[in-house]
């Protein structure tokens, strides 16, 4: 829980939040302390019965998710920076399946600076969010939401993961690519803009089901598949997709070519910070 970082890339933000600051360890409880009736609020509102993923159903290591998401029931007690929220405090009805936060991802184990399962992003983020929501709901679809700000450190751990040997999770998550070409070709980024706090990597579900739509490749696919505008899937795969596209795009956000379920806010209130505190 010691924060070491970074030099003050804005006036506003403490220091201890930054990628890279050198003034010091910082408890973040001591100098963020909540007081305990919102905590207990937040921990409530955390753990209402949100379905433990949808990802793979059946499978084991789905199962193994959804265990761990079960045991682990959030506890909202740390204060965020100024201008960042717990998404579920914002955006009303969504799904979360923080794969980050468990070992079901491309790394194949639980992503440093991950220790909830919950969401975060800037409050200006989460509320364009609640509008593509809403712009969703008469259609019949929820949001799905993998991952929101994403550490420094998260990154750091990609970055260090694509340069050692190993690759449990190549023929779900990258079988096309070599794990150490991943940032070259654009699909891991070593300066995310996650952690800016304004993107967020989601899909959307059936309201009535709970089931996830099908996008034509799942949520961190790794390759072509995931390309907008990509020939490899169906007419109604590509119908899917742009159903989501232009909820987020009508709502204020930006698609990436190269990853149909990433979105960045473009009016983002922190254009060049990236932050460094843990998602918990
Ligand atoms: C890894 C994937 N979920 C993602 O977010 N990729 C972009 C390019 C990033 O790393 O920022
Ligand atoms: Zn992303």
């Amino acid at each position: 829980q010691s924060r070491t970082y970074p030099p003050q890339e804005t006036e506003h933000i403490p220091s201890s939040f930054i990628q890279g600051a050198n003034n010091g360890n910082h408890n973040f409880q001591d100098i963020n302390p909540v007081s305990e009736s919102s905590a207990g609020q937040a921990a409530s509102g955390a753990d209402s019965g949100e379905p433990p993923g949808n990802h793979v159903e059946g499978t084991e290591q789905g199962q193994d998710q959804d265990q761990q998401e079960e045991e682990a029931a959030v506890v909202k007690q740390y204060k965020l920076p100024e201008g960042f929220v717990y998404l579920d405090e914002v955006l009303e009805s969504a799904h979360y399946d923080i794969r980050y936060n468990s070992d079901y991802n491309f790394v194949g184990e639980r992503i440093d600076g991950y220790k909830a399962s919950t969401a975060i992003m800037t409050e200006k983020a989460a509320e364009a969010l609640q509008k593509a929501s809403e712009k969703l709901a008469p259609l019949g679809y929820e949001l799905n939401i993998y991952d929101g700000y994403r550490p420094a450190k998260a990154v750091a751990h990609f970055i260090r993961w694509s340069k050692e040997s190993g690759d449990d999770m190549k023929e779900l998550f990258y079988p096309d690519i070599d794990k150490s070409r991943l940032f070259k070709m654009g699909y891991l980024s070593s300066k995310s803009a996650h952690s800016r706090g304004s993107t967020v990597d989601l899909s959307i579900v059936h309201k009535d089901t709970g089931e996830e739509v099908d996008m034509g490749s799942s949520f961190d696919y790794l390759g072509e598949r995931s390309h907008h505008g990509t020939t490899l899937i169906n007419a109604q795969q590509t119908a899917n997709r742009n159903v989501l596209k232009k909820a987020m795009e009508d709502s204020g956000f930006r698609s990436y070519s190269k990853e149909w379920w990433h979105y960045t806010l473009n009016d983002e209130p922190f254009p060049k910070t990236y932050f460094d505190f843990d998602v918990e």
